[in-house]
């Protein structure tokens, strides 16, 4: 297969995962929705819907490691997506964050990892929790992951906790924003209050 043919097979190939995978978000945004008593496409909706809900996948590479325990892949976060999907080459090394451990996800053959991002988190007022995870080194293997995180745009949404799950109980959790400002406040690690109210 000549470089050029490869580059086309390749787009074919991620075309359609990528149309795939579009509806397996809706879906999941449909489970999702009527989990916190909301009309099923309340979420997709929410999130910019087929026009504006981005798909944008990243490639992890981790090198073989010799001394793995010193090291990190990847070190401890969130992810700032509303849903994050994780295909990998069945080398273990993802872990999450549960009941106060890192526990290694599992690899099993033929499933994708989904995790809830921060972005789902503050829409459903946290009843939904973006998961906290990392990336080990192997010693003997090469890990590699494909990523996929679904952005809602950036400037247009304003994202807050739904008006549906906001009540005297449960105020809002989290401060109005758009999706540019909660990247700011990720990389720049600023505190809820440097929010100033999005238009
Ligand atoms: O490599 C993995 O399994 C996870 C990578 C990750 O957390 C990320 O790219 O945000
Ligand atoms: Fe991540």
């Amino acid at each position: 297969m000549s470089l050029e043919e490869y580059h086309c097979w390749c787009s074919e190939v991620m075309k359609e995962f990528a149309e795939r995978l579009r509806g397996v978000v809706s879906k999941m945004l449909v489970m999702l929705s009527l989990g916190l008593g909301l009309e099923e496409g309340k979420l997709e909706k929410e999130l910019g819907g087929m026009e504006d809900l981005l798909l944008q996948m990243k490639i992890n590479y981790y090198p073989k490691c010799p001394q793995p325990d010193l090291a990190l892949g990847v070190e401890a976060h969130t992810d700032v997506s509303s849903l994050s999907f994780i295909l990998h080459n069945m080398v273990p090394g993802l872990q999450v964050y549960k009941d106060s451990k890192w526990v290694t996800a599992k690899c099993v053959p033929d499933s994708m990892i989904v995790h809830i991002g921060d972005t789902l988190e503050i829409l459903s007022n946290g009843t939904y929790k973006s998961i906290l995870h990392r990336g080990l080194v192997n010693k003997e293997k090469v890990r590699i992951s494909w990523a996929v995180f679904c952005e809602p745009p950036k400037e247009k949404i304003v994202l807050k906790p739904l008006p549906e799950l906001v009540t005297d109980k449960t105020p809002p959790k989290f401060p109005p924003r758009t999706f540019a400002q909660h990247l700011q406040y990720k990389l720049f690690k600023k505190t809820q209050e440097d929010f100033v109210s999005p238009k």
